[in-house]
């Protein structure tokens, strides 16, 4: 008989390690496996982290880093990839070369320049990033702070957020999502939370020649430790699940959306904590 073997496809994130378990390579291992994607790792730095912050960081070599890509692409089929904490520019220029060569399809690039606690994770220079990855991404998903480090100017209201992921989409990448978690609210949405209406967390996404923005509502939740690795990660997992990329990246939003909500109570550690990622799945302690 011919029997067909269904298999899961298979997803890469080239990132840093945080301790803590709530974002870089954790989150996008926790992400992919929530979406029953197999999930392949190349470590580009170790971070001693929790939920208060960074307290020492160190970079894989780029040997090292070099190996694990080989390992890894050499072996499996690889569907989509995404980036993370690069450290510096050496690793940069290592990854950008693999993209180059065409050897990492779907790539999301998540530009990781600071933490939401204020610690830095990239040491390089904020243009050259751009130039390198911006050709070869299939989506770049910046924060304000990393757009505006990427741009060097003020990103605030939507209209900055939809002008700046135009700006961004000049560089080469097929999409932008500019991500609005970060950002303060404007008198009106504030007096609209004041009279008993939610906030709203709005990214804008420039995909193909049209700007959409993606409403989601805003979670109540000082837990938000990862919530960019997350988002990028469940939108390479899509990608590898073959959905298309303006659909793939709304569903990531509404499952990191979801996986605030899961977690809302929980207080594991003192600060910002991680994401529920397996919000999907029953749990009887939970
Ligand atoms: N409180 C919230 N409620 C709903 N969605 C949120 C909330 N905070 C962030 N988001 C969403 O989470 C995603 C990640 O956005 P954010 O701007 O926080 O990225 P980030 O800064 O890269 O994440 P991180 O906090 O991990 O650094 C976006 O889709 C954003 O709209
Ligand atoms: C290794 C690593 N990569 C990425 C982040 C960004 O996530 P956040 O801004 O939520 O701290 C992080 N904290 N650590």
């Amino acid at each position: 008989m011919n029997r067909v073997h269904r298999q899961p496809p298979v997803a890469l994130t080239i990132a840093g390690s945080d301790s803590g378990g709530g974002a870089g390579i954790q989150a996008d291992l926790h992400t992919f496996a929530a979406h029953h994607v197999h999930g392949t790792s190349v470590i580009t730095a170790i971070t001693a982290q929790n939920t208060r912050g960074v307290t020492a960081a160190e970079a894989v070599s780029v040997d090292l880093v070099r190996a694990q890509l080989d390992a890894v692409l050499g072996d499996f089929s690889v569907a989509a990839v995404k980036t993370g904490m690069l450290g510096g520019g050496a690793l940069l220029e290592l990854v950008a070369k693999y993209g180059e060569d065409e050897r990492l399809p779907n790539l999301v690039v998540d530009p990781v320049m600071v933490t939401t606690t204020g610690d830095s994770l990239f040491a390089g220079d904020p243009a050259a990033y751009l130039a390198r990855l911006g050709p070869l991404a299939t989506i770049l998903t910046p924060n304000l702070i990393e757009a505006r480090q990427l741009l060097g100017r003020e990103i605030e209201t939507v209209d900055d957020m939809r002008e700046a992921a135009r700006a961004l989409a000049t560089y080469g990448p097929r999409a932008v999502l500019v991500k609005g978690g970060h950002r303060e609210e404007g008198a009106a949405e504030r007096n609209a939370e004041a009279a008993g209406v939610s906030g709203t967390a709005i990214d804008v996404l420039w995909c193909d020649g049209q700007m959409l923005d993606l409403a989601a509502p805003r979670v109540a939740t000082r837990n938000d430790h990862g919530t960019g690795c997350t988002l990028a990660a469940a939108i390479a997992a899509r990608l590898a699940l073959e959905h298309p990329l303006p659909q793939a990246v709304a569903g990531a939003k509404a499952y990191v959306t979801e996986a605030l909500k899961a977690a809302a109570e929980w207080r594991l550690g003192l600060g910002p904590g991680p994401v529920h990622h397996h919000h999907g799945r029953k749990s009887a302690a939970l």
